[in-house]
């Protein structure tokens, strides 16, 4: 599959590493244009403008969605006759997108950085897009891991607020429970290692159990033991339930904003 990416930064090059890495797409078949070099997949040919010769089968949009109306006015004429279009850009639905790059079929997605060990997550949303376009996505986003499909905008909205932005909030975790660590007398280095060793086996077990994330807590939790006086803090007024909700809300009403924004 042949790909050009316009604007392949964190998250783009998150991607592709793993395309690359994945034997979806080959190194040499791959097109970067970014304002600069960045560290790329060997092979990645990276320049400041799309190159000549023939057309790819997928463009991948990846810069801020502040910068697509420039880079709209510079390469859409050329990328008219383009099959598929698929983008990154928070908030930008497949009618902004169509409207700025018309000619391919418009593909909105939210992935988030685990893409890059296969461990992300894509949430799509392309209601209009032909089946032949949609087996087209699919087969490129399947390495990078969970892919699911929204039709309804307000569930691709919240899919994507909650995928996209929720590795932040797991590595805010991390260091929360690593300053806990040292607020008991752990030194800094011990209490990172520990904090991220716990959540990455506590993660991966949650994910290969049959039982709920409730189950398993209680399943650490033996009776008069520590973590229910530890679980007992977190659980008092809802308090950790009620701080991730505060989160996501600001993060879906971040995301409404830019949705407005795109629109123009
Ligand atoms: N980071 C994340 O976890 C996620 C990001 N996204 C989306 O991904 C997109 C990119 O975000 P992110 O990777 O974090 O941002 P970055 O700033 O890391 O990447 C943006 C890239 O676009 C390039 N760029 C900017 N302007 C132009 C231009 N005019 N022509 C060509 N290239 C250009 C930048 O180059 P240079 O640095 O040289 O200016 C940079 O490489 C955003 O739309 C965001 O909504 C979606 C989900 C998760
Ligand atoms: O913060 C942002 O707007 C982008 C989208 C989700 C993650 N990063």
């Amino acid at each position: 599959m042949r790909l050009w990416m316009i604007g392949c930064g964190n998250m783009g090059s998150a991607m592709l590493r793993r395309w690359v890495d994945s034997g979806t797409v080959a190194a040499g078949d791959v097109d970067v244009v970014n304002r600069t070099d960045r560290a790329l997949p060997d092979g990645v040919r990276q320049a400041r403008d799309l190159p000549d010769g023939p057309l790819p089968d997928v463009v991948v949009l990846g810069v801020k969605p502040q910068q697509l109306a420039d880079v709209a006015a510079r390469f859409a004429g050329r990328l008219a006759d383009v099959p598929l279009l698929v983008s990154m850009l928070a908030g930008c639905d497949p009618a902004t997108l169509s409207a700025a790059f018309p000619g391919p079929v418009a593909v909105q997605t939210m992935p988030n950085l685990p893409v890059e060990l296969g461990r992300g997550v894509v949430a799509i949303h392309a209601p209009a897009a032909p089946d032949a376009a949609r087996a087209t996505v699919d087969r490129l986003m399947a390495p990078l891991g969970l892919v699911e499909w929204f039709d309804d905008p307000a569930r691709f909205a919240a899919a994507g607020a909650l995928s996209g932005t929720a590795p932040a909030f797991v590595f805010r975790v991390i260091d929360a429970l690593a300053a806990g660590g040292r607020a008991i007398g752990l030194s800094p280095q011990e209490a990172a290692a520990v904090a991220l060793a716990a959540v990455e086996g506590a993660a991966a077990m949650a994910a290969a159990s049959d039982r709920t994330p409730a189950a398993l807590a209680d399943a650490v939790a033996s009776p008069g033991g520590m973590t229910r006086e530890g679980l007992n803090v977190l659980d008092a007024d809802r308090a950790l339930d009620t701080l991730f909700e505060r989160t996501l809300t600001a993060v879906a009403r971040r995301g409404e904003e830019m949705a407005a924004a795109a629109k123009g």
